[in-house]
């Protein structure tokens, strides 16, 4: 962002911005290591934070397991939404939905996933995604193409699965290599696969009111899904989106406004973006620059939810290198109400949002309730 000033705020003076493409991902995070672990609620429509004083009355009804402790009354300190748990639940419920309709019809899902080129971290998202589908019962179909690959043979992939009936969701795994056309290439995806939710139709559908798009991409879908599993109320709030990307910040917005809240888009070109997020009750950050969003730029008691995934170098870590947020975690927990970590938030939630997705068109196509 050109107007704001990139601080790092992490434990480590030494930590630099690492490119992404160049290592695996791992999952430890030593800045989760002070984080205060609040277990899930298991309803979507019991609120989780109207207050301390009665969260912690609700406590031993409303959860799994709290391990809140007494600190945590006297000192001003977040409640972690914790993506991972949010997830696994949301996984175990899709493949009860799977289970139901491979019985009664005998049909099972199938995502086809188009990956291009030798990114570790696409290739690592592409390995998980499978991972998923496996455990729920999705069946997965891949293709994996190499980085000089042309757009032609991009196309036929798409072409071929979009004629496939066993193929109820097509995602092609982004970025694509600079010389390919991204926007031919999702376009090419046929609108009922569509379980990323990029083609235009879906994206217009989704900013017109009184449409409905046949599916949400995903890493936003997860972000709502969040906030109301946790009980936060959108309706109404002021919500700032920070980032305008198409996969990301664009829809984040469009899905914010969808729940009645006030959404302003913080962009690299808005002028004092510290004033707005600072008027903001709900925050989602999607910029991928690690710790840029401070402590003091935000309203007491207000919403956090981090998409970025920054790789930051750490000697101390096995791999020499950690994950963090776009959000200084170590500041703003002290000033939300509620925040993701990274790793652990909002991730955990995009491949869920896919099976979730997949799982949908696989009902609509067969017309299974
Ligand atoms: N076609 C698409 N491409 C991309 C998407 C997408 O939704 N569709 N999103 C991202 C990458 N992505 C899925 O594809 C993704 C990113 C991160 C995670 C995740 O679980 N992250 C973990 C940390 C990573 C780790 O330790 O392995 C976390 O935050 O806890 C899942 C999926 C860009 N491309």
């Amino acid at each position: 962002m050109a107007s704001m000033i990139f601080s790092d705020c992490s434990s480590s003076a030494t930590a630099r911005l690492l490119p992404l493409r160049c290592h695996k991902l791992h999952r430890s995070c030593s800045v989760l290591s002070f984080c205060r672990r609040v277990s899930l609620p298991l309803t979507s429509t019991r609120p989780l934070l109207p207050s301390l004083s009665s969260l912690q009355a609700h406590v031993s009804s409303t959860f799994v397991s709290v391990s809140v402790t007494a600190k945590m009354a006297t000192e001003s300190s977040a409640i972690v939404i914790d993506g991972k748990s949010v997830a696994k639940q949301i996984r175990e419920e899709i493949a009860v939905e799977i289970a139901r309709m491979r019985e009664a019809t005998g049909i099972v899902p199938g995502l086809a996933v188009i990956l291009v080129g030798d990114r570790k971290d696409s290739a690592t998202y592409v390995r998980n995604k499978k991972k998923a589908c496996d455990g729920v019962g999705i069946n997965s179909f891949e293709v994996n193409l190499p980085g000089d690959t042309t757009e032609q043979e991009v196309l036929n992939s798409i072409t071929k699965f979009n004629e496939d009936p066993s193929v109820h969701g097509i995602l092609v795994q982004l970025p694509l290599p600079k010389h390919m056309n991204e926007e031919k290439i999702l376009n090419a995806v046929g609108i009922e696969k569509d379980v990323d939710g990029f083609h235009p139709l879906n994206i217009g559908r989704l900013a017109m009111r009184g449409r409905e798009p046949l599916f949400v991409p995903c890493t936003p879908k997860g972000c709502i899904e969040l906030l109301h599993r946790y009980g936060i109320q959108i309706k109404g709030k002021k919500a700032v989106v920070i980032g305008r990307s198409n996969i990301v910040g664009m829809p984040a917005a469009l899905l914010l406004q969808r729940e009645d809240a006030t959404v302003t888009i913080v962009h690299s070109r808005t002028n004092n973006p510290e004033d707005i997020i600072r008027d903001a009750d709900i925050i989602i950050s999607a910029v991928g620059q690690a710790n840029m969003v401070r402590g003091s730029w935000i309203k007491p008691g207000a919403v956090i939810i981090d998409v970025g995934i920054n790789p930051v170098e750490d000697p101390e870590s096995p791999r020499g290198y950690r994950l963090v947020g776009d959000v200084c975690y170590e500041e703003v927990v002290k000033v939300a109400s509620a925040v993701t970590p990274v790793p652990g938030g909002v991730g955990p939630m995009t491949i869920a949002m896919l099976l979730s997705n997949t799982l949908s068109s696989a009902k609509r196509m067969h017309n299974f309730n």
